[in-house]
């Protein structure tokens, strides 16, 4: 049994002018101690999913089964003691963290609501995670906006993790950070993975930080996902032209090869294209691709597409 199971999910938000379908029939499965990445260009609905997945947003339709209970619909207080273990990391912690606690209040206030231990044991906590998160223990009775982005972040991760959660859905936990602070949070986040027995779902607009930190990818565009593969067969075979424009955006400084912007721009999610929903920007695109939206289909073990043109890549 999968630790995350998510079946035919849509989240549709009450756009301006109409439905907008920002999560549009996804399916997924996070196994127990994989790091699963989603990756798609900004406004492709990767938050959404991941917000909805922890149940910050409610979805429209579909299902969500964590440990092999359904918490798609259940009450706030039956999804208490699930969000102990299904915790999300986003990627301003600062807009996350109240500006008004110190840290040590910030790290104890899920151990009270939680119920965890005495007052001595909820200390002890605090301070084993903010030593592992690699902050000195005088960080405790500092402020958010005392820190930098890279000890922001580890703060949020610290947070995250105080309650010893099975899943992190990470939401752009490094894309506000600079390049060398970037790598230091994804050792850490990989560091605490193993020790703690972790699972990942890793969100990203950046195919190269995904390369370096996942077991498998999901590429999604526009509410779907277009591709999925375990990370090796996804970079040696990338079958969706979506998955290969993203991989063309990546800059290559081994090759001095200027990053390739993906053509167009993504269309609105209250207007989504009829038949394959890239069509408009695809250079492969023919007459079925604006007519019939394809399927997800399996080209190996792993490795599913969703393209009319999957066969000649
Ligand atoms: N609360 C909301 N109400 C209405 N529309 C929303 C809401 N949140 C997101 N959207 C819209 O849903 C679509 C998907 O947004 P989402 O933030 O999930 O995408 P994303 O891929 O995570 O992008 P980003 O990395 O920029 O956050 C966008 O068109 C966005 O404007």
């Amino acid at each position: 049994m999968s630790l995350l199971a998510v079946s035919d999910l849509h989240t549709h938000y009450a756009g301006p002018s109409g439905t907008l379908r920002a999560v549009d029939d996804v399916s997924l499965t996070v196994e127990d101690g994989e790091t699963v990445g989603l990756v798609g260009e900004s406004g492709c609905g990767k938050s959404t999913l991941g917000k909805t997945i922890t149940r910050l947003v409610a979805p429209t339709k579909g299902s969500i089964v964590f440990k092999q209970e359904d918490i798609t619909r259940i009450s706030e207080r039956s999804l208490r003691p699930v969000r102990r273990r299904l915790q999300m990391i986003f990627q301003d912690p600062f807009g996350s963290l109240n500006p008004r606690q110190n840290i040590r209040d910030i790290l104890t206030a899920p151990l009270v609501v939680h119920g965890y231990g005495n007052r001595a044991e909820r200390a002890k906590r605090v301070e084993a995670l903010i030593d592992r998160v690699g902050l000195p223990r005088t960080a405790l009775s500092r402020y958010p906006h005392e820190f930098s982005g890279g000890q922001r972040q580890r703060i949020g991760i610290a947070r995250a993790l105080i309650l010893d959660p099975e899943l992190v859905v990470c939401d752009e936990p490094v894309s506000a950070l600079d390049l060398s602070i970037q790598a230091q949070i994804l050792n850490l986040l990989s560091s605490m993975k193993k020790d703690l027995g972790l699972s990942y779902l890793f969100i990203s607009h950046d195919l190269s930080v995904v390369r370096y930190f996942t077991d498998r990818v999901l590429v999604m565009y526009l509410g779907r996902i277009v591709e999925s593969a375990d990370n090796r067969t996804l970079w040696a075979q990338p079958k969706h032209p979506y998955t290969r424009a993203l991989m063309d955006a990546v800059p290559d400084p081994s090759r001095r090869r200027q990053a390739a912007p993906i053509s167009g721009d993504l269309p609105s999610p209250q207007n989504i294209p009829s038949g394959c929903r890239f069509h408009p920007r695809c250079p492969l695109a023919t007459d079925i691709c604006r007519t019939v939206d394809p399927a997800l289909t399996s080209f190996g073990p792993t490795h599913q597409v969703a393209c009319h043109h999957a066969d000649a890549a």
